[in-house]
C-alpha cells in the first residue's frame, strides 16, 4: 500500500478511535516511524514504505487508537519553537503556558537577572525563557527526579546554558545553611486539576502523570501554597507569575493579595480565558521595589 493510502486509511481509524486531530496524529507517527519530516511525505505520497518501517507505524497508530499521547509516543513535543524530549514522568507542554513564557518575558528588564521554574517539568518554561534572555541565569526545579533528568537532558540537546535543573519540593532547593536564593522573577505552571474534574477522563491526560496534575482544594492547593511562600525568594520589585485555570483568576488574586502583592493582574490566553496571574513583591514600609 502507497503511503497516500495508508494515511488515509490511518485518519479513518483514528477519526473512529475518537481523536480530535486524526490526520495531523497520523501524519506525525507516520513521519516517526520512517524518520521523515512532513514535507518528504507530501512529495513521496506515492511511494510504498520498506515492510519493518510499516510494521512500526502500524504499532505505534494502534497505541494511539487506545488513547496514547503523540508526544508519548514519538518521544518530543514542540514548544516556543523547542523540540523538546517528552516522557510519561512529566506533563506534556502545552501552548497554553507560551501565555506564560511571553509574559515572563514581558517582565524581563534589565537584560541580566535570575529566574526560577517551579515544577519545572521537561524544563519548557525555564529553557524557552534561557534561550530568549541569555543574560539571566535560570533555576528549574522538579520534585521528580526523572523530570529533572530530562529537563537536564533537553538543555544540552538544544545546548542552552544558562539554566541549571535541581531536585526539589517546592522552595527546598533554595535554602542554604545560611542564606536563601532570591530571583526577580519566579515562575510555575504548577498541578492546579481538582481530582474530581471530569476532564482527567479525557485525551491525553488520562496518561499524564497525577503529580503533575492534580491538586487539593479544588486544585488551587499548590496555587496558594506557592503564592503565599514565593514572596521570600524574591528580590524587592521582583514579579511571580502563576499559571492556572480558566475558573481559578480571582482565587489566585485572592492568594496574591492576601500575603501583600502589589500591582496584581490576570492575563489571558488567545483563547480569551484567564490564564496567568501575577503580582509584585514592593515592600510595604522601604517601599524597596516601586518603579
Ligand atoms: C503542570 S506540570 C508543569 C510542567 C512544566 N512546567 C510545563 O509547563 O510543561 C507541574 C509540574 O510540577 C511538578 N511538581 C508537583 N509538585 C511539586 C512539588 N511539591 N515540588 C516541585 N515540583 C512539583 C510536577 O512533577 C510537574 O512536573
Amino acid at each position: 500500500m502507497i503511503l497516500d493510502a495508508l494515511l488515509a486509511r490511518a485518519t479513518q481509524r483514528l477519526l473512529q478511535a475518537g481523536s480530535a486531530s486524526p490526520r495531523l496524529d497520523a501524519e506525525v507517527l507516520l513521519c516517526h516511524a520512517l524518520g521523515v519530516d512532513r514535507t518528504w511525505l507530501y512529495t513521496w505520497g506515492d511511494r510504498e514504505p520498506p515492510v519493518f518501517e510499516r510494521a512500526r507505524f502500524e504499532a505505534l497508530l494502534a497505541a494511539r487508537a487506545l488513547g496514547h499521547p503523540v508526544a508519548y509516543l514519538t518521544g518530543e513535543r514542540e514548544f516556543w519553537g523547542l523540540r523538546l524530549a517528552t516522557s510519561s514522568h512529566t506533563l506534556i507542554p502545552r501552548p497554553d503556558t507560551e501565555r506564560l513564557v511571553e509574559a515572563a518575558l514581558a517582565h524581563a528588564s534589565p537584560p541580566e537577572g535570575h529566574l526560577l521554574d517551579l515544577g519545572t517539568g521537561t524544563g519548557a518554561i525555564a529553557l524557552a525563557f534561557a534561550s530568549e534572555q541569555p543574560g539571566w541565569s535560570v533555576v528549574g526545579i522538579d520534585q521528580r527526579p526523572e523530570a529533572v533528568s530530562l529537563a537536564r537532558y533537553n538543555a544540552e540537546r538544544l545546548a542552552i546554558g544558562n539554566v541549571e535543573f535541581r531536585v526539589g519540593d517546592w522552595f527546598t532547593a533554595l535554602d542554604h545553611a545560611d542564606s536563601v536564593e532570591r530571583f526577580a522573577l519566579i515562575v510555575s505552571n504548577p498541578p492546579y486539576i481538582a481530582a474530581d474534574d471530569p476532564h482527567l477522563q479525557q485525551g491525553d491526560v488520562r496518561f499524564e502523570p497525577a503529580s503533575a496534575l492534580i491538586a487539593a482544594e479544588e486544585g488551587l492547593a499548590d496555587l496558594r501554597h506557592l503564592a503565599s511562600e514565593a514572596r521570600a525568594y524574591l528580590v524587592p520589585g521582583g514579579w511571580l507569575l502563576l499559571e492556572h485555570g480558566q475558573g481559578q483568576g480571582r482565587a489566585v488574586r485572592d492568594a496574591l493579595a492576601a500575603v501583600g502583592y502589589d500591582e496584581i493582574a490576570t492575563l489571558r490566553d488567545l483563547g480569551g480565558h484567564e490564564r496567568v496571574s501575577l503580582g509584585r513583591r514592593v515592600d510595604s514600609v522601604t517601599g524597596e521595589g516601586r518603579s
